[in-house]
């Protein structure tokens, strides 16, 4: 049984996940609680390989349950490799997408099935899931504008995909949050970011609060 608590945050591109993250991350460490940030795909070596491969703009023959199976591989080592031996030591572990995300992206969006790309992910995950997530809601013009004036951030081949299958990853995000009303909290993000990042607090702490975590 862990001791710290998972949460993760998932939205559309560009919906401010990175950036509010690194600000819950900043002020739970400030208030002395041990924070791990991490994200997916990724989070460590062998994830962020096959990160590459799923990413690469050169990969467009990628079949759709290939792109699923990696994700859902990148996730497995992740999860053991960092986020359970964090969660045993007490962590809040921030984790940028998780299962939500193959469920929106591969599930709905590239029509695999969201009931299918589950299945692959409970032998990945087992039981796992995390006692929040918040979902980061915003339209994919804004979004995707967002990502396009940020400079640094290199385009992936998923950013590259056309403006009918973002709106599908948002519609299968829709779809979650009516699903899994007790573990997701949708969150307006096309808000200025102080807003966003002010309303994802509070309901952090919350859970915090209510799993009654101490700091060390
Ligand atoms: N609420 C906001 N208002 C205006 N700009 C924002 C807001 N949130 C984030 N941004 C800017 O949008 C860009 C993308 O933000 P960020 O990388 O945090 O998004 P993301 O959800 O992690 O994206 P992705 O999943 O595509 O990597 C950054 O340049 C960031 O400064
Ligand atoms: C975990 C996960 C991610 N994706 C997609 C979502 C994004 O387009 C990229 C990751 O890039 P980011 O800048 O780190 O957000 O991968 C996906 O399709 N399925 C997944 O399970």
């Amino acid at each position: 049984m862990e001791k710290g608590i998972f949460i993760t945050v998932e939205g559309p591109e560009g919906a401010g996940k990175t950036t509010v993250i690194g600000m819950l991350s900043q002020r739970l460490i400030e208030e002395g609680y041990q924070v791990l940030q991490t994200r997916e795909p990724g989070g460590i070596e062998i994830a962020e390989q096959i990160r590459n491969v799923i990413l690469d703009k050169r990969n467009t023959s990628m079949d759709a349950r290939t792109e699923a199976l990696l994700y859902a591989a990148a996730r497995r080592q992740h999860l053991v490799e960092k986020v359970l031996p964090a969660l045993e030591k007490g962590y809040i572990v921030l984790c940028d997408r998780f299962i939500d995300s193959s469920l929106a992206y591969q599930g709905y969006a590239r029509g695999l099935g969201m009931d299918e790309v589950f299945s692959i992910n409970r032998f990945a995950i087992e039981e796992m899931m995390p006692k929040l997530t918040l979902y980061f809601d915003i339209e994919p013009e804004l979004g995707l504008e967002r990502i396009n004036k940020h400079q640094d951030r290199e385009v992936n081949r998923l950013d590259l995909e056309n403006l009918e299958f973002h709106r599908n990853v948002r519609e299968g995000y829709t779809k979650l949050i009516n699903d899994y009303p007790e573990r997701m909290y949708k969150i307006n993000a096309s808000q200025p970011i102080e807003s966003v990042y002010m309303e994802a607090k509070r309901k952090l702490m919350e859970i915090i609060q209510q799993e009654e975590l101490k700091k060390p």
